[in-house]
């Protein structure tokens, strides 16, 4: 019989990384790690976290949401404005749907989670921050960034060190791999949550003697507790590192990270229904995406012809639009004949630019300007959709 056990392991652990099997005994931890144990009688298998990959044959597709976290909200909303909204029953239950793609089933997870599900093939989809999938995917090939750019819960993964004392003249990675203070007796010591990047990120950068010790949340508070010397930790404003007295160093971004949309290569390739449900998202993701930032702007222009019309507005540098201005007659009836006076025009504009194309529109003659939000830009292609037939060797 199978049984799948979680506990905390309480203890003296921490990973020297000179020697990359070694486990020493340092400093105080705690890890949780989930465990299968086969029989009574069998060793204990840890596999960090996830259960073994088994087969399963399920008809519905699944995506993973965070289910709570500055991620849950985002990732709902986005969903939302791409006329994905999702229908939960009510928040205590984790399985809902989004009623426009009748396959799917969302399953509201920790993001964490989200990962490990996907590396188990439980879930064929998920979105969550970059750096929850580096972390917890630990550059596992099965994992696919389908969208690697969803525009909110932008952070970093980076290094810290305290502004003063011995570090008060350290800036960089370089420069902190060379403080002489570092020894096998006396090692860096790193706080971190990110068990796997940050020891990976060390030792990419020839740091030789360190510890690590890991808590599941206000790191920053590490170093002026005498616990660490250094934290690696996530950097949104930078106001919770200046509030510790922390700096970044040059050379200390381990990982920039935003929300994405990943997925399970095994999934995408055998889960009937997967790939093209995948497709429809990426398709409206990138549409949305690419709309959020425009507006559409019309306005109606004095002329003599669409082609006078157009060479007023290819003038100016903000009113060209996407691939040019649309621009169509305003009919009127004037003393019993039909005649063209006034062009109605068409275009896109940066929502950067919008005063801007405003005033160049006025200096030109535009009238009645009206400005509108965009909802979606589909393009001819879904250049992400190239990408990722081409990574599945479609
Ligand atoms: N300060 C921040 N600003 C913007 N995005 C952030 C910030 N901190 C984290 N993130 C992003 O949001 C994701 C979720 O972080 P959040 O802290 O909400 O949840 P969590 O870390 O899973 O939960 P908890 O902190 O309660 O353990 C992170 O993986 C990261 O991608
Ligand atoms: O650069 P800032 O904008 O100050 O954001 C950085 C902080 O945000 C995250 O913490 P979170 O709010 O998730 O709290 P936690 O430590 O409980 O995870 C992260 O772990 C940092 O502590
Ligand atoms: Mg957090």
């Amino acid at each position: 019989m199978t049984a799948i056990q979680t506990f905390f392991l309480q203890g003296s652990v921490s990973t020297l990384l000179s020697s990359q099997s070694s486990v020493t005994s340092c400093r105080k931890v705690s890890l949780k790690f989930t465990v299968s144990c086969c029989s009574a009688t069998s060793p204990l298998a840890v596999v960090n976290g996830n259960v073994e990959k088994r087969p399963s044959d399920r008809t519905e597709v699944r995506i993973g949401l965070p289910s709570k976290g500055r991620m849950a909200a985002d990732s709902l909303d986005l969903l939302k404005d791409c006329q994905l909204s999702v229908r939960q029953v009510n928040p205590r239950q984790y399985v809902a749907e989004i009623p426009q793609i009748p396959n799917l089933e969302v399953w509201f997870q920790r993001p964490k989670d989200i990962v490990r599900k996907l590396v188990a093939g439980d879930l064929d989809l998920g979105i969550v921050g970059l750096d929850t999938v580096c972390e917890y995917g630990q550059g596992d090939e099965d994992l696919i960034i389908v969208h690697d750019a969803l525009e909110y819960g932008d952070c970093r993964l980076s290094l810290a060190i305290p502004k003063y004392g011995i570090f008060e003249n350290v800036n960089s990675m370089k420069e902190l791999a060379e403080m002489p203070q570092w020894t096998p007796e006396r090692p860096l010591r790193v706080a971190t949550g990110f068990t796997y990047m940050g020891p990976k990120f060390m030792k990419e950068n020839g740091l030789k003697h360190v510890t690590f010790s890991t808590a599941d949340g206000a790191l920053e508070a590490a170093p002026a507790m005498g616990i660490a010397d250094a934290i690696v930790d996530l950097v949104s404003s930078g106001t919770t590192l200046r509030e510790n007295n922390l700096k970044e160093i040059e050379g200390g971004v381990i990982v920039q990270s935003q929300a994405v949309l990943v997925a399970g290569r095994k999934s995408l390739m055998q889960r009937k229904g997967a790939l093209d449900i995948t497709h429809e998202m990426l398709e409206r993701l990138e549409a949305h995406l690419r709309a959020e930032g425009q507006f559409t702007v019309t306005a109606n222009m004095r002329g003599s012809s669409a082609e006078e019309v157009a060479e007023r507005m290819l003038s100016q540098t903000s009113l060209s639009g996407l691939q040019g201005p649309t621009i169509s007659p305003v009919f009127c009836k004037r003393d019993g004949r039909v005649t063209a006076d006034y062009f109605a025009i068409v275009i896109c504009v940066p929502k950067k630019a919008l005063y801007k194309s405003v005033q160049q529109l006025r200096a030109i003659g535009g009238s009645g300007v009206l400005i509108s939000p965009l909802t979606y830009i589909f393009d001819e292609e879904t250049p992400r959709w190239r990408q990722l037939l081409s990574t599945l060797g479609l």
